[in-house]
């Protein structure tokens, strides 16, 4: 989407970007000592280097495809995010109105927050899910049940099928809730003193939301340690009840939640539906999943060795 070209699995300087994104996670985690005590910030850090050394390597790639769409761009066709963005950026030069104009060196920087918060946390919501279903296959088998009778095999599900799978989409909310991949939000400042709930919070005081806990809250959720997508299905189990799914805390809340939420449900929704209407997942009899989250930014999962993948039928070539 942001760049208008599909990756070969094997590519080496995607590949490589992958590969050091996890160790970003983990400096990049809310956390840092330096945002609580300052004075640590100048003391060497091996986190920090870390930190610095990624943002390099990932900009110089942006630079480089930016750069390359710069040369390439053609008004009457826009392939991608980063063309949408130099169109905006020309237009409003030739518009003049430098109050909401894109300075040309901003659309690294914009790619970059697209790229970076879009990416981690998709596929970090992919992964989970698909532990949660080798752990549980009786969930499994009932998505697959409902892809099966909603849908069919002879086509691929479409975005349009969201609103007629409720098992699925309540399937969705329990793991944002359950596994709560994104335990903090990203840190914010107050702006001015401030009182909240009866606590005292200065200015400029460095606050961020614990969605971990309110996913987790006794007065909130019944049975909260208790993964159950049912809890957010009608009685009679034909609707999702809306009020109970928005009650989960994964996008952020207030002015500066996730922009991306739309789309990130869009395509949490595709991928999984894509998945469990072609294939089975299961691990090797006998072995368990370890579902004990490693700490960073996103929460991840150890990586699972005996993880297995079955056609659920032949193949044939849908559309
Ligand atoms: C399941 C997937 C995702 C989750 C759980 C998620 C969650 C979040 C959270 C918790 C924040 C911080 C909100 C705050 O600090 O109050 C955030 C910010 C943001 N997200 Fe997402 N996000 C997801 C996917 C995406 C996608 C796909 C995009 C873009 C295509 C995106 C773009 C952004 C941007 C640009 C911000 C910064 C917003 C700002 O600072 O004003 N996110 N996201």
């Amino acid at each position: 989407m942001c760049f208008g070209k599909r990756y070969e699995h094997n590519d080496q300087e995607l590949l490589s970007l992958v590969n050091s994104a996890a160790q970003f996670d983990d400096v990049a985690a809310p956390g840092n000592p330096a945002d609580f005590i300052p004075l640590l910030q100048y003391l060497p850090s091996r986190r920090m280097k870390v930190f610095i050394d990624y943002n390099k390597s990932f900009l110089s790639f942006l630079q480089k495809i930016v750069k390359e769409h710069y040369k390439t761009y053609e008004q009457n066709n826009i392939r991608d995010i980063t063309d949408s963005l130099i169109e905006q950026c020309l237009e409003k030069k030739v518009e003049a109105n430098t109050g909401t104009q894109i300075p040309k060196e901003k659309i690294v920087n914009l790619v970059n927050d697209i790229f970076g918060a879009g990416f981690d946390t998709v596929t970090t919501a992919l992964s989970w899910s698909l532990l949660y279903l080798v752990t549980y296959p009786d969930i499994q088998k009932r998505i697959q049940k409902e892809l099966d009778q909603t849908i069919g095999r002879e086509r691929r599900p479409r975005l349009s099928d969201r609103g007629t799978l409720p098992y699925t989409e309540a399937f969705i909310l329990e793991v944002f809730r359950h596994s709560s991949f994104l335990p903090f939000t990203i840190p914010h400042s107050t702006t001015k003193d401030t009182v909240l709930n009866g606590y005292y919070i200065p200015k400029d005081r460095c606050v961020f939301i614990n969605q971990w806990q309110v996913n987790h809250d006794e007065k909130l959720w019944k049975e909260p340690e208790t993964f159950n997508p049912e809890r957010f299905l009608s009685a009679e189990g034909t609707k999702v009840n809306k009020e109970e799914g928005e009650k989960v805390l994964i996008f952020g809340l207030g002015k500066r939640r996730c922009i991306g939420e739309p789309i990130a449900r869009w395509q949490v929704f595709l991928f999984l539906t894509t998945l469990l209407q072609q294939l089975e997942f299961s691990v090797c009899d006998g072995k368990k999943v370890d579902m004990t989250p490693l700490y960073g930014l996103t929460l991840r999962h150890k990586r699972c060795e005996h993880f297995q993948v079955k056609q659920r039928f032949p193949m044939k070539s849908t559309n």
